[in-house]
């Protein structure tokens, strides 16, 4: 099979694992999560993203990322969940972020009194284009507030983790990274690489990809 190969040790990875992402900033945010724990690297792909629960729509991700290189695959989908609204956006955030901006984010909570949300993480991990993906979830508790903040990621300026009296936006990054959705769900892949015992035994030829 593309990319990996069985051994009594464990399962040898001939390639790095690739994360795909069409996002510089989760790429920035899984750099300096991972740092030297995992050896991979990225690629700037825009994946189609299936409808339906957040898993699902991550598996889905892996499977066709991991076509498209052929070979191990990590890839993330991020939701932002309003409690409010049972949920939504969750998956379609991008799209009403896009289209209505924080404000309109924040006014979808007009009417609630709870304005309370999570964020969400979702990984995927193929191995291979033929092999089931395996997710690992991360989720940080907190609320929808206006703005507040640097506006360079997403919908950071609106989110303020519970516990805290800044947002995503307004925290030093390397704060964001200890408690996020994201770093949450990165522990999770970290012992998962840990006890499966990879070993990477890179061909010269996909070497610097
Ligand atoms: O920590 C975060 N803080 C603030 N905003 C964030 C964060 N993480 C993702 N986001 C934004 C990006 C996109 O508007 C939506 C998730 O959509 P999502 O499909 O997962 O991301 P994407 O399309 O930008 O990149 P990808 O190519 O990996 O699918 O929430
Ligand atoms: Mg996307």
């Amino acid at each position: 099979m593309a990319g990996i190969r069985a051994a009594a040790s464990g399962l040898v990875l001939l390639r790095p694992v690739t994360f795909v992402t069409g996002n510089a900033k989760k790429l920035e945010e899984v750099r300096a999560i991972l740092g030297q724990s995992i050896p991979f690297h990225s690629l700037k792909l825009d994946i189609p993203e299936l409808q339906g629960e957040p898993e699902e729509i991550s598996k889905e991700k892996a499977r066709l990322a991991a076509k498209e290189v052929n070979g191990p695959v990590l890839v993330e989908d991020t939701c932002l969940c309003f409690n409010a609204l049972k949920g939504l956006p969750g998956p379609y955030i991008k799209w009403f972020l896009q289209k209505i901006g924080h404000e309109g984010l924040n006014k979808l909570l007009l009417g609630y009194e709870d304005k309370s949300a999570y964020a969400l993480c979702v990984f995927s991990l193929a191995l291979g284009p033929n092999v089931e993906p395996v997710t690992f979830v991360g989720k940080t508790m907190g609320k929808i507030v206006p703005a507040r903040g640097p506006n360079d990621f997403g919908w950071d300026p609106i989110f303020q983790p519970d516990g805290y009296e800044q947002t995503y936006a307004e925290m030093p990054k390397a704060e964001k990274n200890k408690i996020s959705h994201r770093s949450k769900a990165l522990a999770l892949v970290k012992a998962h690489f840990a006890e499966a015992g990879y070993i990477f035994q890179i061909e010269p030829s996909t070497q610097g990809d």
